[in-house]
């Protein structure tokens, strides 16, 4: 069975929206328009998707906070909201604008009052205490009041509390965001080896797509609450035609443009001195022996495709059959 399952998941929320100048009408936005999607036990998926897209909606109904108006979930075998206190103490929760923790009381309060409402045993409290303590370096803050706390400490101890009772499923809602650039490596580094240590699956949310490529082998792209990407990150550069370029710093200069099969030139730098090519079909040995027979290198790297690039492209390509937001309320 799989950890988390969604069958024709669907949320529609009404709103009153003004249609001329006194007069206001109920409309039915559809936030998540029928997902189907199943993560399995250790996965690491990255949930994203523009401003709007469902993400947050998808997590709420996933954790028990709204109900779906169609369709089903399951997490853990458990339905979210019908059965939202025993699915509490099989998942954990960080939501990046909210708090889980008592402002306050020092974190270490805190810490200690989760394990009573969790029921957690004393023993495995403290070694998960330690192992966080350790990774995610809480000491210099520990008796420090929550609402003290730095944005970046803060999180850290967000991140703490939603694992303090051994969740088998951690959400998370945008936990980098606002981070300075080492908190951002902390929690990267420290969900990193949440995940290798492979028992805890991982569903986050995220704008930062350095989150995702750090993380996440499965990305899931939503947009207008439907599913328009589901795979790894290589499907999603592969499906853009997103290539590797290789960039070829020449001692001279050629007289014409060189030309090298499955590696077409994309671009001429440095007063010619510098080349660029993309790998369409070619090697890079390939291209550094074709280059080699014509002019002496000085010098050659090669270019990732920009995550950043292709998944602009994914949210500008209009997905299949996708409606308006706003649809006329009944
Ligand atoms: N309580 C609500 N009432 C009415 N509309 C809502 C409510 N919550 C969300 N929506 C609408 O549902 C849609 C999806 O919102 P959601 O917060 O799930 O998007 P998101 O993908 O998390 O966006 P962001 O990246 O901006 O956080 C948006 O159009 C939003 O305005």
């Amino acid at each position: 069975m799989s950890v988390i399952e969604m069958n024709g998941l669907r949320k529609e929320f009404t709103v009153r929206v003004r249609a001329g100048r006194l007069r206001r009408e109920k409309r039915t936005v559809t936030a998540v328009d029928g997902i189907d999607l199943r993560v399995e036990r250790g996965e690491m998926v990255g949930y994203i998707g523009p401003n709007g897209a469902g993400k947050s909606t998808t997590l709420k109904m996933l954790t028990g906070v709204l109900m779906p108006s169609a369709g089903d979930a399951r997490v853990c075998g458990l339905r979210p909201v019908a059965e939202r206190t025993r699915l509490a103490l099989r998942i954990g929760v960080v939501f990046g604008q909210r708090s889980q923790l008592w402002w306050d009381l020092p974190l270490r309060d805190s810490f200690a009052l989760l394990r009573h409402v969790y029921r957690v045993p004393p023993g495995d409290h403290a070694a998960r205490l330690t192992r966080c303590r350790g990774l995610l370096d809480l000491d210099e803050f520990l008796d420090t009041p929550v609402r003290q706390l730095s944005l970046g400490q803060r999180m850290r101890g967000e991140l703490t509390a939603a694992l303090l009772h051994g969740p088998e499923v951690l959400f998370l809602d945008e936990p980098t965001i606002g981070l300075d650039v080492v908190s951002k490596q902390a929690v990267r580094g420290f969900l990193a080896e949440l995940g290798r240590a492979g028992d805890t699956t991982l569903v986050l949310t995220t704008h930062d797509l350095a989150d995702i490529e750090r993380l996440c082998r499965r990305l899931v792209v939503i947009d207008h609450g439907r599913v328009v990407h589901d795979g790894s990150i290589a499907a999603l550069h592969s499906r853009y035609g997103s290539r590797r370029l290789v960039v070829a710093e020449l001692d001279g200069v050629l007289t014409e443009p060189p030309t090298l099969p499955g590696a077409p030139l994309v671009r001429v730098e440095a007063d010619g001195h510098r080349l660029v090519f993309e790998l369409e079909s070619a090697t890079v040995a390939q291209v550094v022996a074709g280059l080699g027979g014509l002019a002496s290198l000085r010098d050659i790297s090669i270019v990732e495709p920009d995550i950043e690039e292709v998944i602009a492209r994914l949210y500008r390509t209009p997905a299949e059959g996708k409606g308006p937001l706003l649809t006329p309320g009944v």
